[in-house]
């Protein structure tokens, strides 16, 4: 853990936009975006499909450069670096969770997992000692070296939050990371993911559109025409 205090905000998003170039000519989708997200807190994101829930993950993800604005992390005004910089801090301090689990099918979960530890630098025994900390965090001690498909979809998933969580990064973003799973199955691991983030005291921006779950984060945003509002967690409307 950083020894950051824990009043500092791990993501901090300041007047971000985004316009995309289309056939039809330029589309914003943010239109002046801000947002802070404290360590151990987990925020929802909601709004219909195509209102920019996912161009907002990927640039406080470092995947894209907002048209304008900012994005710090821990701080740290990443708008200047370089890409190189931006990916090791993408490895070393973002997790990411997905709908679809993207997990390698040929390999056991434990591996799956690890990969990305080995792509950050980490030796094999390390990775794979974190991997296994990771899915036994998750309750997977037992299926480490289960292949995905021999895994429930709900075991898949949570091997993918694993994966996203296993260097201990200081923020996870996930978008619809229980869109594909069934509603029993969305609420088991919608509270693996609730539990870690407590416990870990990582900062979480969930995408969503599984109301019911939204009721149930720290707080909950909603992305209209552009803007963020926040919308009382237990509201179930748009
Ligand atoms: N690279 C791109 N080029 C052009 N338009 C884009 C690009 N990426 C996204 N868009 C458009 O921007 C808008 C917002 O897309 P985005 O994926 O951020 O929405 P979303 O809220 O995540 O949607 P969903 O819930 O369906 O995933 C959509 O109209 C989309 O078509």
């Amino acid at each position: 853990m950083s020894s950051l205090s824990s009043s500092a905000p791990v993501l901090s998003v300041r007047g971000v936009t985004r316009t995309y170039k289309t056939g039809r000519g330029d589309l914003t989708v943010l239109k002046g975006v801000d947002l802070d997200i404290m360590p151990g807190e987990l925020v929802g994101l909601i709004g219909p499909s195509g209102s920019g829930k996912s161009s907002l993950l990927h640039a406080a993800g470092l995947l894209e450069r907002p048209t304008s604005g900012r994005i710090l992390i821990d701080g740290e005004d990443v708008g200047a670096l370089d890409e190189r910089a931006r990916t090791r801090i993408r490895l070393s301090r973002i997790g990411f969770v997905y709908q679809f689990h993207h997990l390698l099918p040929e390999f056991d979960a434990r591996d799956n997992v690890a990969l990305p530890l080995r792509i950050a630098g980490r030796s094999q025994p390390d990775a794979r000692r974190l991997a296994e900390a990771a899915l036994g965090s998750l309750g997977l001690a037992e299926r480490v070296l289960h292949q995905p498909p021999q895994m429930s979809g709900g075991e898949q998933q949570r091997v993918a939050l694993a994966r996203a969580l296993a260097n201990s990064p200081r923020l996870l973003l996930a978008d619809e990371p229980t869109g594909n799973l069934d509603p029993a199955t969305s609420h088991t691991v919608f509270e693996a993911l609730q539990k870690l983030v407590k416990e870990t005291g990582v900062a979480a921006l969930i995408a969503t559109h599984n109301m019911e779950l939204a009721g149930h984060m720290d707080r909950v945003f909603a992305l209209k025409d552009g803007h963020l509002e926040e919308r009382p967690a237990e509201s179930q409307a748009y």
